[in-house]
């Protein structure tokens, strides 16, 4: 922290004040009488022209530092990508059973074609299962047996910190538990589980590219017969206006989504996303947190019409209708797991 801090006071001190240093190097053979056969115009030549070249020096030595900073963000960022290709390897290992077949090997078709587990009712079985934090000792969930199957969804509710998104991470296979068992018995992506979390994930391109993700590679052409499906499910969720502001689904938009949109807008686009790729399980954290009740209310009838078990955390009370089970989590592990009654 010092060093960095003395580092940035260096790089300022001689940001601001390196002009200077090009006056005292010139004024050194200046009154040690070196240039004394000039003229009084030629030396302030001269010294302007000093001035010039140190200047001209520390303005690309000032260029350099600063891509020295940008160089070690792409380190970082090269690192990051690098441990997740390894993660993804090794989980890629773990369910080949430690061995990737060779390439001639690799059923293409099937993997075109989204599922590949086999069709079942049944999302996730948890069976005694417990989660701590990581690098923590403090349970948030003790002991949870569930069985999230189709037309079962589950509404999480509970405190802050009391472990709502820790136990989605745990489905979702992010983090481990640490007793018991967890299964995920169906696919990640359409037609299998889906998670929405509540800052939604936008990639550059067009807006089309931001409903289809992350099937981009499966529908690469624009203007594509699904055209009509991504308009009705962007007016279904409330963001018509979006298709006029963007001049269609394949304009290249050169600005960032995070930036130009609000994150009740961000969230309505990942449920248009959400209800084109209409996955069998949709798992909510909080994915409505910034629209009101209403909206909230329209966009899950939506989700139910389409036929999605929804997996949510949630706060609101009216929720509660889309969802057969509440788990309320109780903080220091416990838990209470109550079935919803059809009125
Ligand atoms: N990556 C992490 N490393 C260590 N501890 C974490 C990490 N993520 C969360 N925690 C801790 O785990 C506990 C549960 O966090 P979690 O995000 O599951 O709570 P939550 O119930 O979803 O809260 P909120 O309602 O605020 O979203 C918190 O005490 C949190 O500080």
């Amino acid at each position: 922290m010092l060093s960095l801090l003395l580092f940035s006071v260096g790089v300022n001190t001689f940001d601001y004040l390196g002009s200077i240093l090009s006056y005292v190097v010139i004024a050194i053979p200046i009154f040690s009488d070196v240039y004394g056969d000039l003229s009084p115009a030629e030396l302030s030549t001269l010294v302007s022209k000093n001035a010039f070249v140190c200047i001209y020096l520390i303005s690309c030595f000032t260029g350099l530092i600063d891509l020295s900073s940008t160089l070690s963000d792409v380190a970082g960022y090269t690192h990051r990508i690098g441990e997740l290709q390894e993660t993804l390897l090794d989980m890629t290992l773990k369910s080949w059973g430690g061995e990737i077949p060779d390439e001639s090997e690799w059923d293409m078709d099937r993997a075109a074609e989204w599922p590949v587990a086999e069709p079942t009712d049944t999302a996730f079985l948890l069976k005694r299962v417990s989660i701590c934090a990581p690098s923590s000792h403090k349970p948030l969930i003790k002991d949870l047996s569930l069985k999230i199957s189709e037309g079962q969804s589950l509404l999480i509710t509970g405190n802050t910190g009391t472990g709502k998104t820790s136990l989605l991470r745990v489905l979702g296979g992010l983090w481990a538990s640490t007793q018991g068992s967890v299964q995920m018995l169906t696919d990640f992506g359409p037609h299998g589980v889906l998670f929405l979390p509540q800052k939604p994930f936008f990639t550059d391109g067009t807006l089309r590219e931001q409903v289809i993700y992350p099937l981009k590679e499966i529908y690469p052409d624009s203007g594509s017969t699904d055209d009509e499906r991504i308009v009705r499910f962007l007016e279904l969720a409330g963001l018509s206006s979006l298709v006029t502001r963007t001049e269609g689904l394949d304009k290249q938009v050169d600005w960032n989504w995070y930036d130009v949109l609000s994150p009740g807008e961000m969230q309505r686009l990942s449920f248009a996303r959400l209800f084109y790729l209409q996955p069998k399980y949709a798992v909510l954290d909080e994915a409505t947190s910034a629209l009101t009740e209403e909206v909230e209310n329209e966009l899950y009838r939506i989700g139910q019409q389409l036929g999605m078990t929804f997996i949510s955390v949630g706060h609101r009370q009216s929720l509660e209708k889309f969802h057969s089970l509440v788990l309320k989590l109780c903080g220091d592990g416990r838990w209470e797991l109550t079935r919803i009654k059809v009125e």
